[in-house]
């Protein structure tokens, strides 16, 4: 049937795995961790990717694009890099039947791509800021369950690089491009997420400082990391040679970011919006924000409500709304109210001949289900409002969801009993790794164990003599902890 067969509540991967098909998202590949992207999602990504190259454009970063291919003498440059994430290196070792003489690394990240050309261009400070950006797949050969959108062996993302001549325009830029990646969750997919600095733990090995946005997925309990910005530091230019020539002559090492986010960002938000209906897509990234269903009844006049329903479509277009009509003779209507539910459309209208009397229409929200009537000479602001209100609705409901979820602790015992109920956990830390590694390991167990999340930006009140959840020493920063993805 049209339905799905598990419930979010009670089998919420597989519900995920059917609501990602069924929503007609993605289609699984014959080679495992590798997904087709449907339209339906591809136009999700295409969206974000309009509002985010509009913005990075604004503040002077270009895109353009480098080799999919990295030699292996480059890859492995940086070491403290590389080590920790070799396994996951897919390489090219032969051409048509034979062996390639040296094998050549499929990209994972582009750090070690771009950075030869970083230090060949970069010369004096005139030629800093340099600030690109490319669209592009990486590769990563994981091998935890893969899971579409949020852990895939293939993925599409931006990866931001810059170059400036000093620290602070650095620190600058790291903020700006995390601002976007807020904007990115809260304002188009309608999702909560935190901002904050990444452990020393956490960071990317390569970089000075890690910062992130973390959402949260109720379900399951688990945070996942929504996007990074990093501060590199100096660390790339010390290893690739990105040096220039300050005003006064002198020799300075170039300071670096390097940012980016995901298709991961689409399953993110399945996971938060959907029900056991099927997809619920926020109106700002809909492909089809309004679908028309004609109600034919009998033969009482048919071609009205079919040119009532093309009408509709009409008003709404010219308006800027993405709306379609679903004239296909060979569905009822109460299919396709099923299918469109099963595809998130976030407002249905329904035309019958009553409607057609009474010059109005019946729209039916997906997000809560209720259904208004509105005249056809206010469809177009009341269908503004309405879309308005379903994204601000699901961005409140989530992150009251999401809130609900959020427990502060202080001692180890407490800590332990939020993990327990699946929380996100906000504790003051001492902020020593040691101790963040001891928490690692007292938590290990089937579900996973709880590593740090983000210290948020907007920190809480820390009296002075508060003490470390974990290790009783004096506390230094409020942390969020908990499982993650
Ligand atoms: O990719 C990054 C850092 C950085 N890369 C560019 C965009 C921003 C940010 O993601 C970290 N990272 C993650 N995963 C891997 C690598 C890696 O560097 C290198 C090799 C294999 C897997
Ligand atoms: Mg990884």
């Amino acid at each position: 049937g049209l339905g799905l067969t598990f419930k979010k509540e009670e089998n919420f991967g597989e519900w995920y795995s059917e609501v990602v098909v069924n929503g007609e998202m993605i289609e699984y590949y014959d080679i495992s961790g590798c997904y087709i992207l449907r339209p339906w999602s591809m136009s999700i990504w295409e969206t974000m990717q309009a509002f985010f190259d509009v913005e990075i454009k604004k503040i002077k970063i270009k895109n353009c694009y480098f080799p999919l291919f990295v030699s292996s003498s480059v890859l492995e440059k940086e070491k403290d890099h590389i080590e920790g994430f070799a396994p996951e290196v897919a390489w090219v070792t032969k051409s048509g039947k034979s062996d390639l003489e040296v094998p050549i690394a499929i990209r994972p990240t582009s750090e070690t791509v771009m950075y030869p050309y970083f230090s060949k261009w970069i010369r004096g400070h005139r030629d800093l800021p340099l600030k690109l950006n490319q669209w592009c797949n990486v590769v990563r050969w994981e091998f935890s369950n893969p899971t579409p959108f949020i852990r895939s062996r293939e993925f599409l993302w931006q990866e931001g690089h810059t170059a400036f001549a000093t620290k602070q325009e650095a620190d600058e830029e790291v903020l700006q491009i995390l601002e976007l990646y807020r904007r990115i969750y809260e304002e188009f997919l309608a999702i909560p997420v935190i901002k904050g600095k990444k452990s020393e733990m956490e960071k990317f090995a390569g970089g000075l400082y890690t910062t992130s946005v973390e959402a949260f997925i109720p379900n399951t309990g688990r945070g996942i990391q929504g996007a990074t910005s990093h501060c590199l530091g100096q660390n790339f230019a010390k290893m690739f040679e990105i040096n220039f020539e300050n005003e006064k002559g002198e020799k300075g090492m170039a300071w670096q970011n390097s940012w980016a986010y995901s298709t991961r960002t689409i399953g993110v938000m399945v996971m938060v919006h959907g029900d056991d209906k099927g997809l619920v897509l926020p109106p700002k990234v809909a492909s089809v924000q309004v679908i028309v269903v004609p109600v034919p009844y009998k033969d009482a006049d048919t071609q009205g409500i079919f040119d009532a329903c093309a009408a509709t479509v009409d008003t709404l277009c010219e308006a800027g709304i993405r709306a379609e009509a679903d004239f296909r003779e060979n569905y009822s209507p109460g299919w396709k109210y099923s299918h469109w539910e099963m595809k998130g459309v976030p407002l249905r209208i329904e035309i019958g001949p009553k409607d057609l009397a009474n010059n109005q229409v019946r729209a039916v929200r997906r997000d809560n289900a209720a259904k208004v009537d509105i005249s056809r000479d206010s469809l177009m602001e009341k269908v503004k409002d309405m879309l308005d209100g379903i994204q601000r609705r699901l961005f409140d409901a989530a992150k009251q969801k999401r809130d609900a979820c959020i427990k502060v602790v202080k001692t180890w015992d407490e800590f332990k009993e939020a993990l327990s109920q699946r929380k996100m956990i906000l504790a003051p830390w001492c902020d020593e790794e040691e101790v963040e590694r001891d928490v690692k390991e007292r938590t290990r167990g089937e579900m996973g164990a709880a590593k740090s999340l983000c210290s948020p930006f907007d920190q809480p009140e820390l009296p002075e003599g508060t003490a470390c959840f974990a290790s009783g020493k004096p506390a230094k920063k409020w942390t969020y902890w908990g499982r993650s993805y």
